[in-house]
């Protein structure tokens, strides 16, 4: 069986995938690898290296000009042109960590670096066979999850031929995945390089030295895989769909807006599987499994199509499309207007919570609430990534989890507190039925407190704690110090009282204290907490904006407005937006 490794596809060749994700947690990188990162010294390397390519032309221009004799057979064969790079790897240790020869810096005539290129090139190709094969060796960094015992060792994926499996065999890819699992990294000396490919000389993916295709162990023909990539499109089970732009990345993969044949478009999720350890690829059957539980549920983004492509190792998730996340949305109006808006805060509260009232309604945890996890779909919020979400068995309101996952600012207390007893417990000779943790629709209900803490303070709740170990034990203190929500919002904006209340309710560290998402909808019209002093203090029996009614109204209607001048609005969703607005204000 031949052994795959990941293919470097032409659509996920995007630099601009290289950049920073602020929404990606840094918590998902095991300590051993940030200490592991750590030690590594680039400029040490790069100097060397430097020096050696130095010290190689200077000899060659020695050789040019005939002072020094032509040395082996590199100089005598023809030209082969310098494209992709070399596969380079790194053992423990990152002894052999090089970087690609540098060209040289300064005025060099292009003879002369075509030539020193050429020259640099036959010397690679020369050693290709001498050299053993450079890996990079990493702790396996499992998605969504940060499992100490099961990042260590070396771990290998193999998957057969090229073709696609049906929705539903997930499972059953034949990984083999020894004891102790170490992802194998392979780096393109493009990417090492920090540029692109060069395009106009670029051969096909299976001459490239360097590519992926490169190490794949067995020099056999590769298949012709049934889902290609060429020209940015990606055909998943017969359906060739146009890669567009890429809309997002997370922890686990990147969401591309792509259009189909009928030119519909839809939001286009690759998870590669080469880095997932057999957990991590439950998670994914589990994501899509739910995914498809859920079609009919109008707060998710509906799946369309999917499929294992085994030529790529990567599960292709097709499904309906968003314009814009949350965190985007919350991002865009805090640049524009950093203070506390209580029509912008009312309407995405009530979104967010009818989102996971209705995950809760159909028995699953998310487990993962943030902003960028809820995507505008023709005016209303839909839940994304489903990766660690949960049903819960039959009707309790705990299931236990060997992986409980989140992103840490948005985590509730006991899930860090438990994450943190596994870590203090974990051993390698403790079974992994050890390492469950109780957990709970009240989880995602402190992470809406987060969202809405977010919205109304211009930061979550702990944002202000510095360094991520700390934050996280700032979370998770059960000192019994409870969250409390200032007065003054966002820009010195005083807080209405019940929204003061919704934070603080949410964010109670007792998670059988906090209000349920469906039991915040069916209270008041705005989504909060219903408090006696708020209830005194609004002349409205109860609304947030109720002291300020002509004014909100005039801004709600402004909202309406300025969202039709923007983008084509549906009726339906007018409709809603306002009554949203009378509700708010209590006209309804
Ligand atoms: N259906 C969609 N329509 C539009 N954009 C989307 C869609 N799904 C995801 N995105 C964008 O892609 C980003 C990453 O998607 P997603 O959260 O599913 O990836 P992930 O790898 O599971 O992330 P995480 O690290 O949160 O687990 C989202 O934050 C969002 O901006």
């Amino acid at each position: 069986m031949t052994k795959a490794a990941p293919m470097e596809e032409d659509w996920a060749r995007d630099s601009s995938d290289d950049d920073g994700d602020p929404s990606m947690p840094a918590f998902r990188l095991h300590a051993v690898t940030e200490a592991l990162l750590a030690d590594l010294d680039p400029t040490a390397t790069a100097t060397q290296e430097d020096g050696r390519s130095v010290d190689r032309r200077r000899r060659e221009f020695g050789r040019r000009r005939g002072k020094l004799p032509q040395e082996g057979p590199a100089a005598a064969t023809g030209s082969t042109p310098l494209v992709g790079g070399d596969s380079v790897a790194l053992g423990p240790g990152f002894a052999a960590m090089a970087r690609p020869p540098r060209r040289p810096r300064g005025r060099v005539s292009l003879d002369v670096q075509d030539y020193l290129d050429q020259r640099e090139q036959d010397e690679e190709n020369r050693g290709e066979n001498e050299r053993p094969r450079l890996e990079l060796e990493v702790e396996a960094i499992p998605r969504a999850h940060n499992d100490g015992e099961h990042n260590n060792g070396m771990r290998s994926l193999e998957c057969g031929g090229g073709q696609q499996r049906p929705a539903g065999e997930l499972g059953s890819l034949n990984t083999s995945i020894p004891e102790r699992p170490m992802r194998r990294v392979v780096i393109s000396r493009s990417r090492r390089a920090g540029g692109s490919p060069k395009t106009s000389s670029t051969p096909p993916q299976s001459q490239r030295p360097g590519t992926v295709a490169a190490v794949v162990t067995t020099p056999e023909k590769q298949p012709v895989p049934a889902t290609t990539t060429r020209h940015r499109r990606i055909i998943i089970r017969g359906v060739s769909y146009r890669i567009l732009r890429k809309l997002g990345r997370g922890g686990s993969g990147r969401v591309y807006e792509v259009m189909a044949p009928d030119t519909r478009t839809w939001a286009f999720k690759a998870i590669p599987l080469a880095a997932l350890d057999d957990v991590a690829k439950r998670q994914i059957q589990n994501e899509v499994a739910l995914l498809q539980s859920l079609r009919s549920t109008d707060r998710v983004a509906a799946l369309h199509d999917w499929c294992v492509d085994e030529a790529k190792n990567a599960v292709h998730i097709i499904m309906e499309l968003g314009q814009i996340d949350l965190e985007h949305v919350i991002r865009d109006h805090l640049e524009r207007e950093p203070r506390l808006d209580p029509v912008f805060v009312g309407h995405y509260w009530r979104e967010t919570l009818r989102c996971v009232a209705a995950l809760h309604a159909h028995g699953i945890v998310h487990a993962d609430i943030k902003p960028a996890n809820f995507v505008s779909m023709g005016g209303v919020l839909k839940i994304v990534d489903f990766g660690v979400a949960h049903g819960l068995p039959d009707d309790t309101a705990h299931l236990y989890l060997e992986n409980p996952a989140g992103t840490p600012s948005y985590m509730a207390p006991e899930t860090l507190r438990a994450l943190r007893e596994q870590r203090q417990q974990a051993s390698p000779t403790r079974q992994r039925c050890d390492r469950v943790v109780r957990f709970g629709t009240p989880a995602d209900v402190w992470s809406l407190g987060c969202v809405l803490h977010l919205m109304v303070y211009g930061a979550s709740p702990f944002a202000h704690v510095r360094g991520l170990a700390a934050r996280v034990l700032a979370i998770a203190d059960d000192g019994g110090v409870p969250v409390e929500a200032g007065g003054q919002g966002l820009g010195g904006v005083p807080v209405p009282e019940a929204l003061r209340r919704t934070v603080e309710a949410c964010l109670d560290r007792d998670p059988g204290r906090r209000p349920t998402a469906a039991g915040l909808l069916a209270g008041r019209a705005d989504g909060m907490v219903a408090t006696e002093a708020a209830a005194r203090s609004d002349d409205d029996g109860g609304s947030v904006m109720g002291r300020d009614r002509v004014n909100v109204v005039g801004r709600a209607i402004g909202d309406v407005l300025e969202g039709m001048a923007t983008r084509p609005v549906p009726r339906t969703v007018l409709d809603t937006w306002v009554r949203e607005a009378l509700d708010e204000v209590g006209l309804s």
